[in-house]
């Protein structure tokens, strides 16, 4: 199967009064994970469900390949959705979820029954294709859910907030379980999410979106290492965001020296600590930097260690050059 890429052509989404998605564009490249991230109200599940098809796009269009599919019904599309809730039927076995989509295509019933076999073997959840949702754990149902999206050969998987039902544990291992079905399958995945670890452990392409607009889009690393606004800097976390003469600039926690009062560096600035936040391999010194704002230093735990501060202590900071990125306002 060729996997085209997904294009969104100036996207807008309105409710009534509300402008849910602004006049978005964004190039989906064919085969890879993608992650919509951002906080709640941003617009990202309005996004997931117009390229669904679940919702009409108010002006703009979606093209996938060389097809404009902005009008066409979901089951028309070559994509498939992955709901938050599952969205299992409740009386239905296991091998029925997943065969549903076939049986209305009218598929005959061992034809279908094989290919959701299949598709059960590819989640691990074969062995228990005859017990109904209520019978299985919520990181069961979501296996099953994903071979029931995935059962309709679509080239694009959305996922609308997929993990947030798990609990933390499941939750890393289901991720890791996602990324690895997608190589696997070589189709594009295009995941909603408002966790930042979630993304940047996921993603191809994270974008960042706020207020309705796509803020920043990239490759994770880029996105992390130099966030362009003070929206991303604050959102995708790590960073200092601090007043400078020159404007207000990002750099990365963990990549603040930080020297004792008295001792010779090409500083920065002067600062002092208020507190200090213990996160087992690294340690957080919290500190006031006067007019430039509150910062962080993020030392690994044996640097902290060797020479630790105390709160009330008054110490130098400073970074490299490479290291502070402007931020628009
Ligand atoms: N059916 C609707 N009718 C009216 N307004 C809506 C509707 N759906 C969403 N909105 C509004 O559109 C905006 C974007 O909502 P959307 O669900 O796309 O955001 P989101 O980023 O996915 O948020 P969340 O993470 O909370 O799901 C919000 O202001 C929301 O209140």
């Amino acid at each position: 199967m060729t996997v085209s890429a997904l294009e969104l052509v100036s996207v807008t989404k309105a409710y009534g009064e509300t402008v849910a998605v602004n006049a978005i564009t964004h190039n989906f490249a064919s085969g890879s994970y993608s992650c919509l991230l951002g906080p709640s109200g941003c617009g990202k599940s309005s996004t997931l469900r117009m390229i669904a098809g679940h919702e009409v796009v108010t002006e703009g269009d979606i093209l996938l390949g060389s097809a404009n599919i902005t009008d066409l019904p979901p089951a028309k599309r070559g994509t498939a959705m992955m709901f938050q809730n599952y969205a299992l039927f409740p009386h239905l076995s296991v091998v029925d979820n997943v065969a549903f989509s076939q049986k209305m295509q009218g598929v005959e019933r061992k034809t279908r029954r094989a290919r959701a076999m299949e598709l059960l073997e590819l989640v691990h959840m074969e062995a228990y294709s005859e017990r109904v949702p209520d019978q299985l754990s919520g990181g069961q149902q979501q296996r099953v859910a994903l071979a029931r999206a995935l059962v309709t050969e679509p080239q694009i998987l959305l996922l609308d907030e997929p993990l947030s039902a798990l609990d933390p544990f499941l939750r890393t291992r289901m991720r890791a379980e996602l990324k690895k079905l997608q190589r696997e399958l070589g189709i594009s995945f295009i995941h909603v999410t408002h966790s930042q670890d979630e993304a940047l452990a996921l993603a191809d392409d994270i974008i960042v979106m706020n207020n309705a607009v796509i803020e920043q889009s990239g490759a994770p690393q880029q996105v992390f290492n130099a966030p362009t606004s003070e929206f991303v800097a604050r959102f995708i976390g790590g960073h200092n965001v601090m007043k400078t003469d020159a404007g207000l600039m990002a750099v990365r926690t963990d990549r603040v020296e930080m020297a004792r009062s008295g001792e010779s560096t090409g500083a920065a600035l002067s600062a002092t600590v208020r507190d200090v936040e213990f996160l087992g391999s690294v340690v957080n010194i919290s500190l006031d930097g006067g007019a430039t704002g509150d910062l962080i230093a993020t030392l690994p735990d044996s640097r902290f260690f060797d020479q630790p501060v105390e709160i009330g202590e008054s110490v130098f900071l400073s970074w490299k050059a490479e290291d502070a990125h402007h931020l628009a306002a």
